[in-house]
């Protein structure tokens, strides 16, 4: 039997060549048609909008929602429209810009720390329509870095906070809309923008996400349970927050499990680990010798002579956790002697963000953009390199705001960072800033220690490392501000 000449591709397209440039050419210049056209995004419309019958009139709300966080301060600007759906603000669905550092590395002077939000405040009043600006609330909630620095000192800089917003700015202001946010608060609030984002709430509470934020001074979690798990939790002690928040949302009640651990956001858990381990620090990289400073102590930051080490560090981070004190009287508790909230549906699919996101996209890099051929050699000798996403080392996928990682992913990072002493590391991660790096192996071990020992969740189960969700055809931050926002816009549209 005779068989046909294989054609190549490239003999095809000469063979056809009339063909291809008769097509392409035209559809060539529509796209650039396209491309060059104005864009007029108030049409846009929001995908999550149900058109009602007669048409959309359209009435817009803004809300500026300022996060005072322990390691940097960041502004929202977000547009709902009458049904609470996000509305475009240009092209994108939020304005946000940050700087660091946060309020509290100005403990001394209040006004400097106010004045610290002047870019950001001004930036945002400009993305708000001048016709809206005096119907529009600003907002500003601080997190662990003002709670640990004690009520006297933070409520002085809350103090210059509010004069800037009274004197300098032409949004909504009340003087209670500057405060330091509790942990529960802050922890339901990231619950409510991430559900929002994913379109959840209104559905069953089993239907929801959980969420884990792990900030520089506090971590998060919360889950929503069921009406019968809420009557088993634990009474808390007069002043104490309590475990369970009731929010009604769309139409349906949730109890949400929550609960923040002040002293153990990233950074805050640096020093925790520095405090449980004597001279030569296990989870310190090879020859680095230097000190930590949080907040306003000082500690000592040395390495080992033999350099780090995964194991020793991850007990290290064990012990800082303190996962047997106080004793547990619950039962079950997750550290420190806290509640666990009982597991369930609202805990199936767990969205962990901020320091978790950071870190792991810092120590994944792109092949052909970062990698000189010494370096790849190094990665490759050291097992970087994974088969499962040749393109990249490291464990997410770069270019997604969103990506699925399992617990020991972050262990597998850890026991390769571990073994590289700081100049090494500092060579292998391009992206990592240059006093993170001493504590690359601290962090990741950490993280870990955190999710496996801490929150009690398998190695091997899959999460959602997040840093934005797609909605409608841009991404919003994970970030608790647009919960704030949310709250601020359905009471003023009540
Ligand atoms: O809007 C955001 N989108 C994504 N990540 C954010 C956003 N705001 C803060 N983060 C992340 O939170 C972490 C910093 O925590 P933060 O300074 O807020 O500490 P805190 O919550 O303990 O006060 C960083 O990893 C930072 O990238
Ligand atoms: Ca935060």
């Amino acid at each position: 039997m005779k068989r046909a000449r294989q054609e190549s591709i490239p003999d095809k397209i000469h063979r056809y060549r009339a063909v291809v440039l008769a097509v392409t050419v035209p559809l060539f210049l529509l796209s650039l048609f396209l491309f060059l056209m104005p864009r007029t995004p108030t049409t846009i419309a929001v995908v999550r909008t149900k058109q009602r019958p007669g048409g959309y009139a359209g009435s817009k709300s803004y809300a500026v929602i300022f996060d005072a966080g322990s390691s940097g301060s960041r502004v929202h600007v977000y547009c709902f429209d009458e049904n609470l759906n996000l509305m475009h603000i240009g092209d994108e669905l939020e304005l946000f810009e940050q700087r660091k550092p946060g309020l509290s590395a100005y403990a001394e002077d209040p006004q400097q720390a106010a004045d610290s939000l002047a870019p950001l405040l001004e930036k945002a009043e400009s993305v708000v329509p001048k016709e809206l600006r005096n119907k529009t609330p600003v907002r500003v909630g601080a997190t662990a870095g003002l709670r640990n620095l004690g009520t006297e000192t933070s409520e002085r800089i809350l103090q210059a906070v509010r004069e800037l917003l009274q004197h300098k700015s032409s949004l909504k202001f009340q003087p209670d809309w500057v405060t330091v946010l509790d942990g529960t608060q802050e922890g339901a609030f990231q619950w409510v923008t991430i559900n929002y984002l994913l379109g959840r709430l209104g559905k069953s509470y089993a239907n929801t996400v959980g969420v884990v934020d792990l900030g520089g001074g506090s971590v998060q979690m919360a889950y929503a349970i069921s009406e019968g798990d809420d009557e088993k939790a634990p009474k808390v002690l007069n002043g104490e927050d309590s475990y369970v928040q009731k929010l009604f949302l769309k139409g349906t009640q949730y109890y949400l499990y929550v609960h923040s651990y002040l002293h153990f956001g990233l950074l805050a858990a640096r020093a925790e680990i520095l405090k449980v381990t004597d001279e030569g620090n296990n989870c310190i990289l090879g020859g680095y010798h230097g000190s930590y400073k949080y907040g306003d102590k000082t500690y000592k930051a040395s390495a080992s002579s033999s350099g780090a080490s995964f194991s020793k560090c991850k007990d290290d981070a064990i012990k800082a956790l303190r996962n047997n004190e106080p004793a547990c009287t619950h039962m079950k508790c997750t550290f420190g002697g806290i509640w666990n909230g009982g597991g369930g549906d609202g805990q199936k699919n767990l969205f962990v963000a901020s320091f978790f996101f950071d870190r792991a996209a810092e120590v994944t890099l792109l092949h052909n953009v970062f990698l000189t051929t010494q370096m790849y050699t190094r990665l490759v000798l050291h097992k970087f390199i994974s088969s499962s996403r040749p393109h990249q080392v490291g464990f997410i996928d770069r270019d997604k705001p969103m990506s699925n990682v399992k617990p020991a992913d972050f262990e597998e990072a850890a026991m390769r960072a571990c073994q590289l002493n700081v100049e090494d590391a500092k060579a292998a991660f391009p992206l990592v800033q240059a006093d993170n790096l001493p504590y690359l192996c601290m962090d990741l071990a950490y993280q870990y220690a955190l999710l496996v020992d801490g929150f009690a969740i398998d190695a091997q189960q899959d999460i959602t490392l997040v840093k934005q969700v797609p909605y409608g055809d841009a991404s919003v931050e994970a970030a608790w501000p647009l919960g704030s926002a949310i709250e601020v816009a359905s009471s003023s549209s009540s």
